[in-house]
């Protein structure tokens, strides 16, 4: 018995360096992918039971996520049936594609070939950004929550904070700063239209999600899932909920997004000018379960063209004035009693912070068990 102890301890320890002087190289997975390797280090081998969910990788399946043109929402004939199609794809999907959603295809290209070359940059470039901060500024790390998980994920992330406290526009990386400033503003606006066809699709008034903030506290995070040579030992992202309000996500065509759906992973296909919406644990938690926020995750990418995503989290940034937040009342009747409990603002930020992405969520711990 004791030797076994030891020994565990000693994997650990092992584990812990490993991690530790991977963090400390700046170089990212990028930079390992870039080496050559053909064998991915330990700690980025995740356990049997994901690993075998992962098969058989790029399954097809007939059912996708809905996709929901955008063009007449502002027309009295048209918008009350984009409502009822996104009230339906937020409610049984938690994530639908929008087209014809005002942004310039070109912008969406634009986007996503300057996060490309933030990344591509060579190490002396990017490494100046390498660093660790949650809440503000810009850092650009591989694995935000490496120290926290289990398992380390085959992606690197910058991630730069556009609201409350955007930083210096100088402090954005050359590479993709003018981009990464009008894609907020772009996203920004798609994520107000969409809010407020889902304000309405609950008999709220359009501005109600407005007026709770949610467009004021926004992260951007841009993705890099770089070839690994054994994409069935680990994953890109590991399966999550996305904790906020709602997620704009835009992807390259590099395959690797899938979303739970009832007992199925299914595949995202990027459609052409398309934007990803998702609910986001919060939307799940203030709608009183009218909305869904479901699980998703990228699989390790098998192709030598990385695969790029462009999302921005939109958070609450003001929590009503008790400090509490909780199902919106007027969605509450005697037939729909609350189906979560209220919770404060560190209550949330402690589950997002304090633990990996790969721990039980929020809506878990505040769900009202009758
Ligand atoms: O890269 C993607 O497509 C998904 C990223 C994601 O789920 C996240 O950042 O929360
Ligand atoms: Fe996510």
């Amino acid at each position: 018995m004791k030797m076994a102890a030891k020994n565990i301890d000693a994997t650990l320890y092992d584990r812990v360096k490993q991690v530790k002087e991977f963090d400390e190289s700046k170089m990212g997975v990028k930079g390992l992918s870039d080496s050559g390797i053909t064998s991915i280090p330990q700690f980025f081998i995740h356990d049997p039971q994901t690993l075998s969910d992962l098969k058989p990788p790029y399954k097809n399946t007939t059912t996708t996520i809905p996709t929901i043109d955008l063009s007449h929402i502002n027309s009295a004939a048209h918008r009350p049936k984009i409502i009822d199609q996104m009230k339906s794809a937020a409610k049984n999907f938690g994530f639908f594609q929008v087209t014809n959603h005002g942004v310039p295809v070109s912008v969406l290209g634009e986007t996503v070939n300057a996060v490309k070359a933030f990344h591509e940059q060579p190490h002396e470039v990017k490494s100046k950004y390498y660093k660790r901060e949650e809440g503000k500024g810009v850092m650009y790390a591989s694995n935000n929550d490496l120290y926290r998980t289990t398992a380390a994920s085959w992606h690197d992330s910058l991630q730069v904070w556009m609201s409350p406290e955007r930083p210096e526009v100088e402090e954005i990386p050359e590479a993709c700063r003018e981009e990464v400033v009008a894609w907020d503003l772009h996203a920004t606006k798609v994520a107000e239209d969409v809010m407020e066809l889902l304000s309405e699709g609950l008999g709220l008034e359009g501005r109600r999600f407005k007026e709770l903030t949610f467009s004021d506290k926004r992260a951007l995070l841009g993705h890099c899932y770089p070839y690994c040579p054994q994409p069935d030992r680990t994953v890109g992202i590991r399966a999550h909920t996305d904790p906020g309000i709602i997620t704009v996500l835009l992807q390259n065509h590099v395959p690797g997004l899938q979303v739970r759906h009832g007992n199925e992973w299914l595949d995202v296909k990027p459609v052409p000018g398309g934007l990803i919406i998702n609910v986001g644990d919060l939307l799940q938690i203030i709608s009183n379960g009218e909305y869904t926020s479901v699980q998703h995750r990228v699989l390790a990418n098998p192709w030598k063209e990385a695969r790029i995503s462009v999302v921005i989290f939109f958070n609450l940034s003001k929590w009503r004035e008790d400090g509490y937040c909780g199902p919106l009342p007027e969605l509450l009747s005697p037939e729909k009693p609350p189906v979560y409990r209220d919770f404060t603002a560190q209550e949330f930020l402690g589950n997002f912070y304090g633990k990996g992405i790969d721990t039980k969520s929020l809506i878990e711990k505040i769900t009202i068990k009758n």
